[in-house]
């Protein structure tokens, strides 16, 4: 029988929606800078603190299963679009949210993505100028303590893991450069400029070289959990913002979560916030909330039963993810892999595990993705990739120089659920789009109930120059992979299905040398890596851009003080936000928009002086 075991005060300052990633950065930032500030956060899910589900890096997999109490599973509505499946979105359910949860990739957009934030949807505050300096002051990066963009005393650590590098991901870069000849290696692949474009590079982590996780509770909001005027309650869900007479939000009112607290009292709790409501409900949630509160899309709350208080059609409406394909190959048996670790081989775990007792390295302090590139193809690729993918190229990329269209890494391992394939070892090519142009949407599907599943379309491929731009990336990754030594065939059943006798069935079962023939492919292999990928695409588990930050006209839900249109005292602060999706990992950006919506908040609340 568990129960809560924090006590909800009825009035607070500041009410959080949602204590994930933006959440802990806010709620903690403005805790250290204004102790006597009244601020309550509300988690749908557990805590996190302490655990070392949250702490030892190699775990992040164990998030992922069907029976986690950390993650949350959106599942789309069936789209022809990939192959009439649904589509499942793991998100993060825990204090911490993704950070708590997340691969700990680090990979950090290009100027111009948070440029055209700025300029493009009137966002004045939110260009590069602005969001690079605030990701410097929020990292420490080990990697290289000197690197121009980079942070040296953050909270957040950045190393390459105490693993050292797997020996696939060096061959991909000692191999991608000499076949890729002007895509040389560089120091740094994440320095925002078109440097880092074109460019294979060793990946960093969100891992401290202590060996542990660098999330965002553990660094910014437990830090700050003496102070009594900060309230954490994990296994709180928000049902909906409430509002006077004026359209001011007044407060929030929650449910005790059934998973975390199945046999407490379900009767929606009440609690009044004088100063400022919240939503950092991540990409999936907040428009929820938005919805279940009355702010959204005429048809949307009529179809459902809420009444309307403002019309925002724009909740909700964009749903962006980067789509991720990820094809896997026979590794020889020989190096070392993170297959192990994906199928929790008890011996691996044991003397992991001993090791990182010990001094915190070695493959539990790791995540096993060790390199990667980012790709922006010349024009005679662009020729490659054929004239379905030419508007979206004219229109979003040609004038942009710093965007990739995709990004590719070799994985020491398949990580999926390896149940019914051999426990040999894997390696993979994960590529996913930079910018794609499908788009999606999330609504509610029930007026009260906060367990409904939502009514979510992922948009995947809906556009065919995704599918285009991915065809190309799944050539290139074969042609990189085939070269290189620990490669042993394909995993041919999660590959495309070519006739027998086409030239693009990959029969060696060795690496073939650096100067071997690029595979031909005909129409009909195109026409059957079209069908895989629509058959085999996923998420790259970035949910993005459900409430953008852009003005009224064009579907805005929140200004660019991140106040959400037609209310008062209502703010949003997490990677829905985001007006486009930008092309890295998302972790980062989610950082810069909460390090961005702290100084706002201080700011408007006469808090001096900001965090330093
Ligand atoms: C499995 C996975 C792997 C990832 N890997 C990487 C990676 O390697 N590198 C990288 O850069 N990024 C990665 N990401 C993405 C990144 O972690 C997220 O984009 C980022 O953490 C989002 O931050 P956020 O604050 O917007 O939302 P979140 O951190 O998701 O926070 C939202 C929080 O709100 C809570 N919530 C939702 N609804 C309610 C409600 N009604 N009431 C109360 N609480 C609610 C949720 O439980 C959640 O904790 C990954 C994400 C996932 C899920």
């Amino acid at each position: 029988f568990l129960t809560p075991q924090v006590t909800v005060p009825d009035r607070v300052d500041v009410i959080f929606s949602g204590g994930g990633t933006a959440a802990s950065i806010i709620a903690g930032s403005l805790s250290a800078a204004a102790p006597n500030l009244k601020i309550l956060v509300l988690e749908g899910g557990p805590t996190t603190l302490e655990k070392f589900e949250h702490i030892q890096p190699a775990r992040y997999f164990s998030h992922l299963s069907p029976y986690s109490t950390t993650e949350q599973f959106v599942v789309s509505n069936p789209s022809d679009a990939v192959g009439g499946r649904n589509i499942v979105i793991p998100v993060g359910k825990c204090i911490g949210g993704g950070s708590s949860v997340n691969f700990m990739l680090y990979n950090r957009a290009s100027a111009s993505d948070y440029d055209d934030w700025e300029v493009e949807y009137s966002n004045p505050g939110w260009g590069s100028k602005v969001l690079i300096p605030l990701l410097q002051k929020a990292e420490t990066y080990e990697v290289n303590t000197k690197a121009a963009t980079h942070g040296t005393s953050g909270p957040l650590h950045v190393s390459y893991g105490g693993n050292g590098i797997l020996e696939i991901a060096q061959q991909f870069l000692d191999v991608g450069p000499k076949y890729e000849k002007n895509r040389p290696l560089a120091a740094d692949g994440n320095d925002f400029t078109n440097k880092s474009i074109n460019v294979f590079y060793r990946m960093p982590k969100w891992i401290s070289g202590q060996g542990t996780r660098s999330d965002a509770p553990h660094h910014y909001l437990y830090p700050q959990q003496t102070n009594k005027n900060l309230v954490i309650s994990p296994g709180s869900r928000v049902t909906r913002v409430l509002f006077d007479k004026t359209l001011t939000a007044t407060g929030v009112e929650f449910v005790y979560d059934k998973h975390v607290f199945p046999d407490y009292d379900p009767t929606p709790k009440q609690v009044t916030a004088t100063k400022l409501v919240v939503l950092s409900a991540g990409a999936m949630g907040t428009p929820q909330i938005l919805e279940r509160s009355g702010i959204g899309a005429a048809s949307i709350l009529k179809s459902v039963g809420v009444k309307q208080l403002v019309n925002l059609p724009g909740v909700g409406a964009t749903y962006k993810d980067h789509v991720f394909l990820v094809s896997p190959y026979l590794a020889d048996p020989a190096t070392t892999t993170f297959d192990p670790i994906f199928r929790g081989d008890p011996a691996t775990w044991t003397q992991g595990l001993a090791q990182w007792d010990h001094n915190r390295t070695g493959i539990v302090a790791s995540n096993g993705v060790d390199a990667a590139i980012k790709m922006r193809p010349t024009t005679a690729e662009l020729a490659e990739i054929g004239p379905e993918f030419a508007a979206r190229w004219k229109s979003f990329y040609a004038n942009k120089t710093d965007k990739p269209v995709f990004w590719i890494s070799a994985l020491a391992g398949l990580p999926a659920d390896q149940t019914g394939l051999p426990a040999t070892n894997y390696m993979s090519a994960g590529v996913f789009l930079g910018y794609p142009e499908s788009s999606g949407s999330i609504h509610i599907s029930s007026a009260t109930d906060v367990y409904a599943p939502p009514n979510y379309n992922s948009g995947f491929l809906t556009a065919q120059s995704d599918v285009a731009a991915l065809r190309w990336g799944y050539k290139k990754s074969r042609e990189i992979l085939r070269r290189m030594g620990a490669f042993r065939g394909a995993l041919v059943p999660a590959h495309p299905q070519f006739a027998v006798n086409s030239a693009a069935v990959l029969k060696e079962t060795a690496p073939v040398p650096l100067n071997a023939p690029n595979i031909v492919y005909s129409a009909a292999d195109d026409a059957a890596i079209d069908t895989y990928i629509r058959s085999f695409v996923g998420t790259s588990w970035h949910s993005f851009g459900t409430a953008p930050m852009k003005p009224l006209a064009q579907g805005g839900v929140v200004d660019s003080s991140l106040n959400v249109y037609g209310v008062k005292k209502l703010k949003i602060a997490d990677v829905s936000i985001g007006p486009e999706i930008v092309n890295a990992n998302t972790y980062s950006t989610a950082i810069a928009i909460a390090s961005n919506a702290f100084e706002i908040i201080a700011k408007e609340l006469n808090i001096k002086p900001p965090r330093q």
